[in-house]
Parts: C-alpha cells; sequence; structure tokens
C-alpha cells in the first residue's frame, strides 16, 4: 500500500458555546489549525503517484474560501471540535479523491484528532 499525506493551514475564531460557562472553550477564542489529508492506494497511476499532490491544490482554495480568518460556528453546521472539522475534511476529500482515508485537524502543537473511517 502507497500512502501520501499533504498538510495545510488557516487561522480562525471559534467558540464551543455548548461547553459548561467555566471551561476556556466556551469563551471566543481563535487557533492556528493544521489539517493533513492522507491518501492510500495498492497500485500508483500511469504517473507514479497515489495522486499528484499538486491536485490537492483544490482543498487549498476551499479552505482559504470558506475557513481561513472566518468565525468558525458560522461555518459548519454542527460544533467546531478539531473531530468534527476532520470529518468534514475527510467527506469533502472522499468525493473528490476515492483515494481519501484519513484526515487529522491540529488546533494546537500538542493536539490533533482524527477521522479514519
Ligand atoms: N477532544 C477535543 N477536546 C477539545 C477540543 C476538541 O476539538 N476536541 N477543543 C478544545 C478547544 O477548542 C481548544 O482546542 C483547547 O485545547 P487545549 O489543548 O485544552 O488548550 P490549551 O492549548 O490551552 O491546552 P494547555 O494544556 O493548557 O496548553 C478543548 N478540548
Ligand atoms: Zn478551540
Amino acid at each position: 500500500m502507497f500512502r501520501i499525506a499533504k498538510e495545510f493551514h488557516f487561522s480562525a475564531s471559534h467558540q464551543l458555546a455548548h461547553l459548561p460557562p467555566d471551561h476556556q472553550c466556551a469563551r471566543l477564542h481563535g487557533h492556528n489549525y493544521v489539517v493533513v489529508v492522507e491518501l492510500a492506494a495498492a497500485e500508483l497511476n500511469a504517473d507514479g503517484f497515489v495522486r499528484d499532490y499538486h491536485e490537492l491544490a483544490l482543498l487549498k482554495h476551499y479552505i482559504d474560501t470558506h475557513f481561513d480568518h472566518r468565525h468558525l460556528n458560522d461555518v459548519l453546521d454542527g460544533p467546531s471540535t478539531a473531530e468534527n472539522m476532520a470529518r468534514h475534511f475527510h467527506d469533502w476529500c472522499k468525493v473528490r479523491w476515492p483515494e481519501t482515508v484519513a484526515v487529522r485537524v491540529s488546533e494546537t502543537p500538542k493536539t490533533w484528532a482524527e477521522y479514519r473511517p
């Protein structure tokens, strides 16, 4: 099995308003998010790729347009947890690139959440 990954960055604010008021994340705050999309394939295409990294620029455009310097509560339907964002980006990628196997989202350098169905 071959695996590739590409990393994307954006900055955004959010508020996990469903948490108790004394939880720090119930307050308005922001993160420098890192999104890593992972693709896998048993065989390489004619170019010797799982998928050309260059094609993933479409995800950069999606993130830049809809997520970068946005308030995530206005962008996503559910709570903007790293887990929900990982699933959101996974599903967005999967319909475009069937080789997508997982997406990881970091809010801080010390944490990540992954969606890998
Ligand atoms: N499982 C999850 N837990 C938390 C999430 C999440 O998305 N999934 N999100 C938050 C907050 O939005 C924020 O990310 C706070 O994270 P945390 O690591 O607790 O914040 P700090 O960097 O301040 O942590 P320190 O350990 O104090 O440095 C909370 N939980
Ligand atoms: Zn947060």
